[in-house]
């Protein structure tokens, strides 16, 4: 588990993050969203040492990065895609790593294999491609085989066989028992990598939990309902909740706030025939917007 505990970093009078706390659970996905300039970045060098929290702490299994005694084992980051040297090659930045931290030869080929890098191993960096500086990133932070993985945007320039690629990925690390920590900008592709979710604003906490709770609560939910007599399918619901208003065309009701249980055993009790009753969940971009909303650094217009 990783542990954020009251992080506060300053840079000069601005607060990167803000008392910020919040765990991480192994055997989880767990997605990082945050407007940006919101604190994810910072958060995520506080966890591997780059940046020393003001106040406050971030552990890694209870225990500071600073402690670790084989840090590259216990915990691989993503943090910067580009911090290579250019004109190395894949395999000598990966030796170099392996060199220096004590990992066998053979890992490297493992890795290169792993993420899709080995038709390009002995190519220099500087001729890569976005997606391909990210695959190094993640193969650079997998190499010591780490527990925890903490990965800043790892999507950012992949095609799509790289972000299905980075889900499984991620996804089988979670399954192993690895803990994951991942921040990205796709919402649609968070809601089906994460199965965690931590919501960051202004470096402040605005919600944490398991992500079903974000977007299949009542308050998130609409039910769509459609039959032969509109009129009395109307007049039946709206007995049953006030905010009953949407109508979609003439011929289905959308209904906020109730199941689709409520909607169908009134509807059965009144006698009434119906062609549709189906459940819709708002998107996490939805529900991330609404969180979001008031915690925007930067917004079109120069509005703030
Ligand atoms: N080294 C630094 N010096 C000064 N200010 C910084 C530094 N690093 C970050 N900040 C500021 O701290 C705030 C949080 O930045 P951070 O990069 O952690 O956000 P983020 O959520 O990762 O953003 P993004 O989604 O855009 O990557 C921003 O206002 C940023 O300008």
């Amino acid at each position: 588990m990783i542990t954020i505990e009251n992080l506060t970093k300053m840079y000069g009078k601005k607060a990167a993050t803000d008392d910020l706390s919040f765990t991480v659970p192994a055997g989880e996905v767990t997605g990082f969203l945050g407007p940006n300039g919101s604190g994810k970045s910072t958060t995520m060098r506080c966890i591997v040492g780059l940046d020393r929290p003001t106040k406050g702490q971030a552990l890694i299994g209870g225990r500071h990065y600073s402690e670790l005694r084989s840090p590259l084992e216990t915990v691989g980051a993503l943090l910067d895609a580009k911090a290579f040297h250019p004109a190395r090659t894949a395999r000598q930045h990966l030796t170099v790593v392996a060199d220096t931290h004590g990992f066998p030869t053979s890992r490297i080929d493992e890795i290169l294999d792993l993420t899709g890098l080995s038709h390009v191993a002995n190519k220099r960096v500087k001729g890569f491609s976005l997606g391909m500086g990210q695959r190094l990133g993640i193969a650079t932070a997998m190499l010591g085989n780490p527990e925890y993985l903490l990965l800043d945007e790892p999507v950012n320039g992949l095609d799509p066989d790289g972000v299905r690629w980075v889900r499984d990925l991620v996804k089988t690390h979670a399954k192993k028992g690895g803990t994951v920590l991942i921040s990205s900008h796709l919402m649609s592709e968070m809601a089906m990598t994460a199965t965690n979710l931590v919501v960051i604003g202004n470096g402040r906490l605005i919600a944490s939990g398991p992500i079903k709770q974000f977007t299949e609560t009542a308050g998130h939910t609409t039910v769509r309902v459609a039959g032969p007599d509109m009129a009395a399918i109307g007049e039946t619901l709206s007995q049953l909740n006030p905010r009953l208003d949407r109508v979609d065309g003439r011929d289905t009701l959308i209904i906020d706030g109730v199941s689709a249980a409520d909607v169908g055993r009134a509807l059965h009790l009144a006698g009434l025939e119906i062609h549709e009753l189906s459940t819709t969940h708002s998107s996490l971009e939805d529900v991330f917007m609404e969180l979001t909303g008031n915690a925007v650094e930067f917004k079109a217009g120069g509005e703030r």
